[in-house]
């Protein structure tokens, strides 16, 4: 399988089905990353457009963290390029490239990884002071994203004292408070019971529908991907199929 297999789509009138190349805000060409003899990533050609929900299924070590990493930065790959919007990541000094990151994405982890000693809107104003922004100015952003998100009333909280959703949920206000251009997510309901994940999922969906931003997620479950507008399923490191997904959970049809 190559990885411009991408199985024919009909074409579906209005946004976000309607894609021009002039859309790309991020994309990689003919990517490979290799560790040693293995191959984590085979030559893989991927347009994220912006607005896009995009679910990122596949086996176990088929290379689905890696692409993640790859499109965030944060691995840079053996061969191949990733640009955002046209400009190659790796034209970046590792300085800019770390800024770029902070600026631009936002990031959802499976077990939030919040800094337990800091209440909430000390950890999703982070991101932002790590990148320069006014100490007053971060902490209003943080506290309008966690009242977005509904938990306001938690901003002064530590993680330890609340639920894994409530911190599923401060992950997300830490991910969504710098309107990031992409949220890159991993699993970020893997450790949730069905119920709690679900909310995660709509929240995070609707979060980034509100702001605009790209989503794009890793996941082994396809109730979480059928929260996407589109599905990546990647094999051997390679993209086996791309399809978009009718109608996908939480938009309104
Ligand atoms: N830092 C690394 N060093 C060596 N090999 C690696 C490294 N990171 C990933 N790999 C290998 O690359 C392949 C792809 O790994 P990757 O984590 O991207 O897969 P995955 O689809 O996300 O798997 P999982 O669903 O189990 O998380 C695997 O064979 C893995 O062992």
């Amino acid at each position: 399988m190559h990885s411009d297999d991408r199985t024919p789509i009909p074409p579906t009138p209005g946004p976000p089905h309607c894609h021009s190349p002039a859309d790309a805000l991020l994309e990689t060409r003919d990517i490979t990353v290799s560790y040693g003899d293995a191959q984590a990533l085979a030559g893989v050609s991927l347009t994220i457009h912006p607005r896009e929900t995009v679910a990122v299924m596949g086996p176990s070590g088929s290379g689905k963290s890696t692409l993640l990493h790859c499109l965030s930065g944060i691995v840079t790959p053996t061969r191949g390029e990733v640009l955002l919007e046209d400009q190659p990541l790796s034209a970046l000094s590792d300085a800019k490239r770390s800024r770029t990151r902070l600026r631009e994405f936002g990031f959802v982890f499976q077990d939030h990884q919040l800094l337990p000693e800091l209440p909430a809107r000390e950890n999703v104003a982070l991101p932002q002071l790590l990148n320069g922004t006014p100490r007053g100015q971060a902490l209003r952003a943080a506290d309008s994203a966690l009242e977005g998100l509904g938990i306001g009333h938690l901003r002064t909280r530590r993680p330890g004292d609340m639920s894994g959703g409530q911190a599923q949920r401060v992950a997300i206000a830490r991910a969504m408070a710098g309107e990031p251009r992409v949220v890159f997510a991993d699993e970020p309901t893997g450790a949730l019971d069905q119920a709690t994940g679900h909310e995660v999922m709509q929240l995070l969906t609707a979060t980034t529908a509100r702001t605009g931003s790209a989503l794009v997620l890793v996941t082994h479950d396809p109730g979480v991907a059928r929260w996407c507008s589109r599905l990546v399923e990647i094999r051997d490191g390679l993209i086996h199929r791309d399809t978009l997904i009718e109608q996908p959970l939480g938009v309104d049809a």
